[in-house]
């Protein structure tokens, strides 16, 4: 295991803010259900004693950031004091102290804020850990053993569909031909699709303009919020798919908008128009009302998509045992971080859905990228009906910002997991009392937050 020396690797301090983006001034982001997003994450920082450190971050839409940042305060006694390199050597015993404190898991367990709180926990360990190794969070998980990889994942709940000893020979026997297809990703890097067309609050002639702009970079996959109105829907999506003709391909997200038989109807009415999938059609926990919609749709050529609301690698595995997802969306920020999407990657694989992650969000973009390509050189060996989702959104914040070129994520070099903030990001965006954050209270912009809120330091 390539665990660093324990030297100086004491955990010292763990900072969290709370970080929130404008972007409901512009529409941004919105959907049928988050009509108002504003886009926001709650951002840990993790110190050792050295002064080494890990970012990590969970995505949110605004109020109630200042929830999660209460959790991952309170979560901070199962990090401080630990040393680093002991939560990497024993990383899945790690996890299940932090997911299942015997008090803290009455709020959960594995599910809600607990989770999203975790997540962006994990994700700044796991930073953490690949900045120690000097490597890209995706060549870290691609050079572990499968043995080393697999530690780190806690099997408890998924063993009816995949054990410790089966994913181990699953990457076992992908070992051959890992070399050959990392230099791939290095070369040609990995498909996007873009999503920036289709927010719900954009006009017709911004929707126009967004098909121009990304047809023009190459795009072949474009996705459109539904879900609010159905003659608004034919109208956007008719005008997208005269956009980009029969050969490109339109997907189509409502957000939970619909009941399954709604659902149903809503996507018999679009048919015509060839979505390639739907998305979130119902409520993110309704395994069987995914089911119905799936076989429903599926004379009409549409798949079912989910996972971004998924809150778990049980509800994933029910997902995919039930025929119910064909298009199986992991989420960088809402389960149990790396460790429990890898998990939620062996069940895909095992059980033939193929994984195309989401990324609608802060800082998605550029942790999920390091997933898919893990995947694909050492797990599926392939890109066959995969897409990484591409939103262009606040990238200008990160260190170590998503590359896409001509529809292509390129592969990550610089160490870490691509979740660092630019210096000048917490000084204008945290919130409330960021610089951009007064300025825009100040102007009227904004209303004050309410007490709640202010809270927080
Ligand atoms: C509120 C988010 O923008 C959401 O609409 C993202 C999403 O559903 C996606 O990217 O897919
Ligand atoms: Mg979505």
């Amino acid at each position: 295991m390539p665990v660093p020396d324990r030297k100086g690797l004491n955990i010292v301090s763990l900072d969290v803010k709370d970080v929130r983006f404008p972007t409901s001034l512009g529409g941004h982001g919105s959907d049928a259900l988050h009509t108002d997003p504003n886009y926001s994450c709650a951002y840990v920082t993790i110190t050792t004693e050295s002064g080494r450190q890990g970012f990590g971050l969970t995505f949110t839409c605004g109020r109630g950031t200042e929830v999660i940042v209460f959790c991952i305060r309170t979560m901070k006694r199962f990090v401080l004091n630990k040393n680093a390199a002991d939560i990497f050597a024993d990383f899945g015993g790690f996890w299940r102290t932090l997911t299942n404190d015997s008090q803290m898991r009455w709020i959960g367990p594995e599910k809600g804020v607990a989770h999203l709180a975790v997540a962006a926990i994990l994700n700044a360990l796991w930073d953490l850990w690949a900045r120690l190794e000097n490597k890209p969070l995706w060549r870290l998980l691609v050079d572990l053993e499968p043995e080393e990889l697999v530690s780190t994942i806690d099997f408890r709940y998924i063993t009816d569909v995949v054990t410790k000893e089966e994913a181990i020979q699953m990457l076992k026997s992908k070992r051959a031909g890992v070399q050959e297809r990392v230099k791939i990703l290095e070369q040609k890097g990995y498909p996007a699709y873009t999503t920036q067309v289709g927010w719900l609050g954009y006009s017709d002639e911004v929707l126009a303009s967004l098909c121009a702009k990304y047809l023009a970079l190459s795009f072949t996959h474009f996705k459109v919020k539904v879900g609010l109105n159905l003659q608004d829907d034919l109208r956007r999506c008719s005008a997208v798919r005269k956009y980009i003709g029969d050969d490109k391909f339109l997907m189509v997200d409502a957000n939970q908008a619909w009941s399954v038989d709604e659902a149903i109807k809503w996507m018999k009415a679009l048919a015509p128009l060839k979505p390639m999938w739907i998305e979130e059609p119902t409520s993110p926990d309704d395994v069987l009302g995914h089911a119905t919609i799936s076989k429903a749709l599926k004379p009409y050529g549409i798949g079912v998509a989910t996972g971004e609301m998924c809150a778990n690698r049980v509800m994933f595995k029910q997902f995919l045992q039930s025929g119910g997802v064909q298009y199986c969306q992991i989420d960088s920020a809402r389960i149990g971080g790396v460790n429990e999407i890898l998990a939620v990657y062996l069940m895909a694989w095992k059980l033939n859905v193929s994984v195309c992650p989401h990324a609608g969000g802060v800082g998605l973009c550029e942790m999920v990228q390091h997933l898919q390509m893990w995947d694909f050189a050492s797990l599926s060996g392939t890109m066959e009906g995969r897409l990484v989702e591409y939103v262009d959104q606040q990238h200008e914040h990160f260190v170590d910002p998503c590359v896409v070129e001509n529809a292509r994520y390129m592969a990550p070099k610089m160490p870490g997991y691509s979740t660092e903030f630019i210096p000048g990001t917490l000084e204008k965006f945290a919130y409330p009392r960021g610089s951009e954050w007064q300025r825009m209270f100040n102007e009227g912009i904004f209303p004050l937050p309410d007490e709640a809120e202010l809270v927080n330091p």
